[in-house]
């Protein structure tokens, strides 16, 4: 079997016993019922992946940042240069992107796969920071795993991303990096991304996965003004009407194939990766919340080992969250990716766990609870 077909097979839904055990325990816990809200359904959510209640705290965590380029570029979706990619890389392997400050913050490491860069990061990597597998991440330094499946997509507005073939092995690129960090220990994953013009393929997938119209999916990625943002709708639009075919008929790979980038295919190997596991993945923006989808379609109980870290501002993302039935943890205004809002949602995550497994039940505690 290949290392796809063995992961989608491996994805199961949540255990209900352990769910059953976690929404037991919630009602006896020292609170009103329902109060600590949001944080009782991810409490519930990692139980049912478990398989345990309560279950176990989700530490350590790795974030991993998806890298890759995008042929679509070439339409003028971005006002970014695409050498922007690969000097990103540079600069999350030297500490200094927003994710870096973030996941030092909350003691995650921090690893970045070279899923497609298309410029040459010769010269751009620290001594030191390439690493042989996933297995050699830890959270003192960032490192890069080198695995270019191709340099950069073809032009998804004029003909398919990548070949089927190229999909399957950004997925299981996505799925070996997953692998790697929970061999390693790490029982939280968390999705990164970094690929300028990634938000219009993004849209695309949502729009295909989900039947929302462009005009409703497509955002200002990095910041457009309206000229440009006509375009991105257009050239979405198109891209649609081109692959209409595959996205009526295809599976979740030929989707990917046709209309994605490496990093979402490589980010939906990743989430399928951790469901097979059984370990939970925060999902950051509106990449992660199309690529989610890819893995959705793969395998619907992957989303049970998802957590929808936060809500980004690209009007994609909300579209994407209610087709996966997910609520985002919070909602920040952000729209910058690299794993950002996932990573903030990390102590919240942690924080609902431990109320589960630590608060005193009434019964224990000797409080009154209200009569029924
Ligand atoms: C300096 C810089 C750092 C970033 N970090 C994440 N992104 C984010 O912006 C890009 C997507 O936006 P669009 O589709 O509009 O190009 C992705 O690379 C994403 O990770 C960045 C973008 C820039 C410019
Ligand atoms: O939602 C995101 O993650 C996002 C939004 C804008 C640009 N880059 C990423």
């Amino acid at each position: 079997m290949s290392t796809l077909t063995e992961t989608l097979v491996a994805v199961r839904p949540a255990d209900p016993a352990a769910t059953r055990a976690a929404l037991d325990r919630q009602d006896r816990l020292t609170k009103p019922r329902g109060a600590l809200g949001q944080l009782e359904a991810v409490s519930v959510r990692l139980a049912g992946l478990a398989g345990t209640c309560p279950p176990p705290m989700p530490e350590p965590a790795a974030v991993a940042v998806f890298a890759a380029d995008h042929g679509v570029h070439a339409q003028g979706v971005s006002p970014w240069p695409q050498e922007v990619t690969g000097q990103m890389v540079a600069n999350f392997l030297a500490g200094g992107a927003a994710i870096n400050a973030f996941a030092r913050r909350s003691g995650a490491a921090v690893v970045v796969v070279d899923a497609g860069v298309a410029t040459s990061l010769d010269g751009l990597v620290p001594d030191g920071a390439v690493a042989e597998d996933a297995t050699q991440v830890d959270a003192d330094a960032p490192k890069l795993l080198a695995r270019k499946v191709r340099p950069g997509t073809g032009d998804l507005s004029t003909g398919p991303a990548m070949t089927r073939d190229e999909a399957v092995a950004a997925l299981e690129l996505g799925i070996e990096v997953a692998n790697g960090l929970v061999d390693a220990g790490y029982r939280c994953l968390i999705t990164g991304d970094m690929g300028i013009a990634n938000t219009t393929a993004s849209a695309a997938l949502i729009a295909a996965f989900t039947g929302a119209s462009a005009d409703v999916v497509t955002g200002r990625g990095t910041g457009i003004d309206d000229e440009t943002l006509n375009r991105k709708v257009a050239v979405v639009q198109r891209a649609l009407d081109l692959h209409s075919a595959v996205v009526q008929e295809g599976d979740g790979v030929e989707i990917v194939a046709a209309l994605g980038g490496l990093e979402h295919a490589a980010i939906a190997g990743f989430v399928l990766g951790a469901a097979a596991r059984r370990v939970p993945v925060i999902l950051d923006g509106v990449i992660a919340g199309s690529a989610a989808l890819v893995a959705q379609a793969l395998a619907p109980a992957a989303v049970d080992a998802c957590v929808a870290g936060h809500r980004s501002a690209e009007p994609g993302h909300a579209v994407a969250l209610a087709a996966l039935g997910l609520t985002p943890m919070v909602d920040l205004e952000l729209r910058l990716g690299e794993g950002t809002g996932a990573a903030l949602a990390l102590p919240l995550v942690q924080a609902a766990v431990a109320a589960l497994g630590e608060m005193a039940t009434f019964d224990s505690a000797g409080v009154a609870d209200k009569g029924e």
